[in-house]
């Protein structure tokens, strides 16, 4: 394992699941530093991952080799500024941006100098060790690009890109869709309220089968999601009729335009940040 010291300012959802997925597969808790400004949530990081916290980014900036900027999109122009008006040497760091619709060049504007950058669109699961990060780096080292693996593939599949629109692209396919999928359970999960099971019976039996339907696609490869799907479906039986009802309201065109909002959203971003 590498002996870097990776910072990551603004320490909440998103770095909250890298963190405790680099901390399961191995990574030393002291050679991660966490930052926030809330003192509560650094608190329950501190707590829960035991890495080093501080509530005061340039302490950790000036500590770190590899820096990690994961505030809010719309909060990144006044993080930078604090690093650029502070006397610090950035020069040589290594940042990684997992901020949506917020281009290199952009972030090098931000930083006020042309520093090595990665860009990374990761997505919760990372937590668990079965996240997907989408990467793109500009003017970084072998070595530089190694680390930046490593540290993703900890938290599940790292894939880099050789283009860094690509990385809109995979905000749709995977930075987001885990909420894609949180919503078709969430509606199931309803359902099954109104037909009479508690909550609790509702709950379980919607996780339990989201995770056997996951579990089922990844153990076998070999057979396409399509026939996945195929083989619960009896001819003229009660799951066909309810995917035709799904086809007919058109769902695979409903996700296909909503990933394409996705999308849009983040290129109208990149204009508007
Ligand atoms: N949540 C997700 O599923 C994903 C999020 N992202 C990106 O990750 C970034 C963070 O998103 P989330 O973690 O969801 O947001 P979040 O709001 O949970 O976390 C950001 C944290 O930064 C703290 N913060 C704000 N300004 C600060 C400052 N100047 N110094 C120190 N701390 C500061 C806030 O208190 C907050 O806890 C965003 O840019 C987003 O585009 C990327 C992929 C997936
Ligand atoms: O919703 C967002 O903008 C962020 C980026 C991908 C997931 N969450």
């Amino acid at each position: 394992m590498s002996n870097k010291t990776i910072a990551f300012i603004g320490t909440g959802n998103m770095s909250y699941a890298i963190i405790g997925g680099m901390i399961k597969s191995g990574f030393d808790a002291q050679s991660i530093i966490a930052t926030n400004r809330n003192a509560e949530k650094l608190a329950k990081v501190a707590e829960q991952l035991s890495v080093r916290t501080t509530q005061d980014n340039l302490e950790a900036v000036a500590a770190a080799d590899v820096i990690v900027l994961s505030v809010k999109p719309q909060m990144m122009a006044e993080l930078c500024q604090t690093f650029q008006d502070a006397d610090i040497d950035i020069s040589n760091k290594l940042f990684i941006s997992v901020a949506a619709g917020i281009t290199v060049a952009r972030l090098r504007e931000m930083l006020g100098q042309p520093v090595k950058m990665v860009r990374c669109m990761p997505n919760t699961p990372s937590l668990l060790g079965r996240g997907v990060s989408g990467l793109y780096g500009v003017d970084i080292s072998d070595e530089e690009k190694d680390y930046v693996e490593q540290v993703f593939s900890s938290t599940g599949i790292a894939l880099w890109l050789d283009e860094e629109s690509k990385i809109n692209d995979v905000i749709a396919v995977t930075g987001s869709s885990p909420a894609y999928f949180f919503l078709f359970m969430e509606a199931i999960e309803e359902k099954a309220k109104s037909l009479g099971f508690n909550a609790e019976e509702a709950r379980k039996l919607v996780q339990q089968t989201a995770l056997g339907a996951a579990e089922m696609a990844l153990s076998q490869p070999e057979i396409s999601i399509a026939q996945l799907r195929a083989n619960v479906t009896s001819k003229g039986g009660t799951t066909h009729a309810a995917v035709e009802h799904l086809k007919a309201q058109q769902l695979p065109k409903t996700v296909a335009d909503a990933m394409d909002a996705c999308i849009a959203r983040a290129e109208a971003m990149e204009k508007e940040i």
